[in-house]
């Protein structure tokens, strides 16, 4: 067998799950399919992703970072954590009902985050005046924080985007 998969959960399918409370958000069906960067993939060796809405309608995801995130040995590449952080927060602001872009993406790395896990990330939308929206998020599972996202988004013309 490859050692690199040997002690791996990686040939099982990640539970991405969602949480009591929790309800299927179709990210696809909602900005259509040019979100394929970090979710595109369902099936693939980079990140697998389930997002839902919680109970108070904050965007929340289950994320899988597979092999093919790596970075530091055995554990995620900062930068796809960084990725994570941009596609969660600024889905987040058009779950909210911005039509954004992110202009400014702060990312604060806590914690080394192991390959094959899930993790989860929470969202929410904490300020909207004139064109800037700011979500703040995180990366986390269980009591461990991996990552912390300051996302400012800026409202752009709907007429601008060519959902496809
Ligand atoms: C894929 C992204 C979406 C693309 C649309 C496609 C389809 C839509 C459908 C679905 C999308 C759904 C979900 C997407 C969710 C996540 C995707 C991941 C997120 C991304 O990956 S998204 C790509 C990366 N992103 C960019 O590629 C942005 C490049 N950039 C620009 O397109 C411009 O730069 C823009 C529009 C940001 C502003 O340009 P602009 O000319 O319209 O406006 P202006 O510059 O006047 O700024 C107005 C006020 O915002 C302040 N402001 C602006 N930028 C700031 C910054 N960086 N820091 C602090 N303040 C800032 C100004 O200071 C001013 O503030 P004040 O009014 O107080 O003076």
């Amino acid at each position: 067998m490859d050692k690199t998969h040997a002690n791996s959960t990686c040939s099982n399918r990640p539970d991405l799950r969602g949480e009591i409370n929790w309800i299927p958000f179709d990210a696809a069906a909602f900005v259509g399919s040019s979100l394929r960067f970090v979710s595109g993939d369902p099936e693939g060796n980079r990140f697998r992703v389930s997002y839902y809405l919680d109970s108070t309608q904050h965007l929340k995801a289950k994320v899988w970072f597979g092999p093919e995130t790596e970075g530091p040995p055995g554990h995620a590449h900062g930068g796809a954590m960084a990725a994570v952080v941009d596609e969660v927060l600024g889905l987040a602001a058009w779950a909210a009902g911005y039509s954004i872009v992110v202009g400014n993406l702060s990312v604060s790395f806590r914690n080394m985050l192991p390959l094959h896990k899930v993790v989860s990330v929470e969202t929410k939308v904490v300020s909207a005046e004139g064109r800037k929206i700011m979500v703040h998020g995180r990366i986390y599972c269980e009591k461990t924080t991996y990552a912390v996202g300051e996302c400012l988004c800026i409202t752009i013309q709907p007429k601008n985007i060519n959902i496809r």
